[in-house]
């Protein structure tokens, strides 16, 4: 395979798949989720082709897409030696650019799209260099890890030399841990017992096959209707053996002492964690339903809608996250993943990714792996969300063994999609959509 040097190609395609006909994705404010992606495709002047998504749901994927569409002028004819050098200014560039920055900065609609391109690139160089990305991340110099970095906002709490500093330590062992990682893999956790829209019949039958498969580990929505919540941890709780873990997703319903009083009435089912217990920005929000909750045993978590590394050194430093929730696609691709792993890691606080979405899995297992061999050095109180929806469509899906990720080996960042599959769901002429539409399950835009 030839070595690529410079970006010929950008394209951008909406891939919309029908989950909301079986509540599959279902929260307390997402109640029927189209789970989708904006699939990025880079092509080069080599035989190397990269790609990249950014999750969404449904219609907001097209906006999703016109965004991506701004920043082609600024990749292609790109020499990849001047992205890959010095990624970090790079990354810098693409979302301070004068006339797009003012859509964000790094956040909503604007950094998704970052986050599909940026996601692109890495795939691109771990291609590059023939290894999966978790392995690139880990062969790499701590000072060149670095250098990929965005540092500006963080001097008050983590510098370039502080983070060296951390990967610097953490050279030791590397290699038992790498060997562990590829025997054991990482633990995992499954979300795809308990969707809110699923009836108690489901739930008990999925819970119960999942612990036939291995999994220890649940979470089930919540937020809905108290009542309701508190049948569902029991039909959970009667189901799973003692020592398994509950954790349980509000998607950012309540206020914040609704959060505290609706937990407090939950507390007899052994909950880990409430997630999102109320808007995603809202950090003393977030830092009162904590404190709150430490009698009860309860952490908060939350992050997959946490904007960007500023907001996380927010919550980080007001203890208002028990769990760090990274999400591959919703921070600006990996860049920005780093700079997170590393502010937890000063805080020491365990990251436990997102991954309810489509590719969310195959991306952030990679980021999680590099986390355990170089930062934090240990899997104690991390896990990797597993959502088992859509796995089928993918050119390299996650692997996994008894509830754990297994390191993956091709590659790349990989989140490629099968043809049949984009020829199927891409919206709206594809041919899955076009039949769901003439038999009447969806109505076109
Ligand atoms: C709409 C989605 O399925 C969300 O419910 C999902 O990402 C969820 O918050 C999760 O933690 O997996
Ligand atoms: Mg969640």
């Amino acid at each position: 395979m030839s070595r690529p040097t410079r970006i010929t190609s950008v394209t951008v395609k909406d891939i919309r798949f029908p989950t909301s006909l079986q509540k599959d994705g279902s929260d307390a404010m997402h109640k029927s989720p189209d789970y989708s992606a904006a699939y990025v495709t880079l092509t080069t002047d080599s035989d190397i082709t990269a790609y990249g998504t950014t999750f969404a749901n449904g219609k907001g994927t097209n906006i999703v897409c016109c965004a991506v569409e701004v920043f082609e002028k600024m990749l292609v004819g790109k020499q990849l030696s001047d992205i890959f050098d010095d990624f970090g200014n790079f990354w810098q560039s693409l979302v301070s650019e004068d006339q797009i920055r003012w859509l964000g900065p790094e956040k909503g609609v604007i950094h998704l799209a970052t986050a599909a391109i940026v996601n692109a690139l890495w795939d691109l160089w771990a291609k590059m260099e023939n290894k999966p990305l978790w392995k690139l991340l880990v062969d790499m110099e701590p000072e060149k890890l670095v250098s990929t970095i965005d540092f500006r906002y963080m001097a008050d709490t983590l510098t370039k030399e502080e983070a060296l500093e951390i990967l610097k330590k953490m050279q030791d062992g590397k290699k038992a841990r790498e060997e562990e990682l590829l025997a054991k893999g990482f633990p995992a956790y499954t979300t795809s017992c308990g969707w809110l829209g699923y009836s108690d019949e489901k739930i008990k039958k999925l819970a119960t096959e999942a612990m036939a498969a291995g999994w220890t580990r649940f979470k089930m929505k919540v937020g809905a209707d108290v009542k309701d919540d508190v049948r569902r941890a029991k039909i959970f709780r009667e189901t799973l053996e003692e020592d398994m873990l509950l954790m349980v997703d509000a998607n950012q319903k309540w206020e914040v002492q609704e959060a505290i009083d609706w937990m407090k009435q939950m507390a007899d089912y052994k909950i880990l964690w409430i997630e999102e217990p109320t808007n995603p920005d809202d950090v003393m929000g977030h830092a009162a339903i904590a404190e709150a909750l430490v009698p009860l045993g309860i952490g908060v978590a939350t992050g997959e809608m946490c904007q960007n590394r500023v907001m996380f050194k927010q919550f980080l430093k007001a203890k208002a996250m028990q769990y760090c929730q990274i999400d591959a696609c919703r921070l600006g691709g990996v860049n920005e993943v780093l700079a997170v792993i590393l502010l937890a890691a000063k805080y020491n606080v365990p990251v436990c990714p997102h991954a309810g979405g489509v590719a969310l899995c195959e991306l952030v297992q990679h980021l999680s792996m590099f986390d355990f061999v170089c930062v934090s050095g240990t899997m104690e109180n991390r896990m990797i969300e597993f959502a088992d929806h859509l796995h089928e469509h993918m050119l390299s899906p996650v692997v996994l063994k008894g509830g754990r990720y297994m390191a993956p080996k091709d590659p790349g960042y990989v989140v490629g999609i099968k043809e049949k599959a984009l020829a199927d769901f891409v919206y709206p002429e594809g041919a899955e959509w076009q039949r769901m539409f003439k038999e009447g399950l969806f109505q076109q835009e």
